[in-house]
């Protein structure tokens, strides 16, 4: 497992891709919807970054900057035999967002993913995270990373694309 400093070294960590349907185990019925990244976006990760569960700042499409918590990893409540990266979105969508292209900034760590021996324990340690996420990224050296010009090509892009 590599040790904190190691993670901290490749953070931020920007990256984009697709949206794509997740194992669909209602995380959403939960109301901790996550946002599946493809297969190709986790495999490019950095080889050391360890699994477990981040927070830092995501945009839909063009759309605007909000906070995220996101869970790199096995989710070993579920034991998953393929890495997955899913982003939970700190905001209130009108409507799903499959195959738009997600933006994503990681700024910090939280912990590592854990087992739970219940749905209830797991969803409460989610909630946790969220609280724990909102108030780091209000640090000013957090707040920054809000304003990168990662967001503002993303928008750039897709608005010269149509
Ligand atoms: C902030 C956050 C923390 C998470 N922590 C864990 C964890 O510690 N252990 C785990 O097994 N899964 C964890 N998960 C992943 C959930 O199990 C996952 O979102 C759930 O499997 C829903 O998957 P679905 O999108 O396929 O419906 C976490 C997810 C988020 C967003
Ligand atoms: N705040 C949000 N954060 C992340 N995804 C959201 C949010 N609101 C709506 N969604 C939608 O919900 C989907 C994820 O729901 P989820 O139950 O995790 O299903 P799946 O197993 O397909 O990932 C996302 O792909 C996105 O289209
Ligand atoms: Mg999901």
């Amino acid at each position: 497992m590599p040790r904190a400093d190691c993670i901290m070294r490749h953070l931020p960590y920007f990256c984009r891709g697709q949206v794509v349907h997740g194992f669909g185990r209602g995380s959403k019925q939960l109301g901790i919807p996550t946002a599946n990244f493809p297969e190709q976006v986790v495999d490019n990760l950095p080889a050391d970054i360890s699994t477990g569960i981040y927070y830092g700042w995501a945009s839909v499409g063009s759309g605007d900057v909000h906070k995220m918590v996101v869970s790199i990893g096995w989710n070993p409540y579920y034991k998953n035999t393929k890495k997955s990266m899913e982003t939970h979105i700190m905001h209130t969508f009108k409507e799903d967002f499959y195959g738009e292209i997600l933006n994503v900034a990681i700024v910090g760590y939280l912990r590592p993913e854990k087992n739970f021996d219940s749905l209830v324990s797991l969803i409460s340690a989610i909630h946790g995270d969220i609280e724990e996420a909102k108030k780091q990224l209000d640090l000013p050296e957090h707040l920054k990373i809000k304003e990168d010009n990662f967001f503002q090509v993303s928008k750039s892009k897709t608005m010269n694309g149509h």
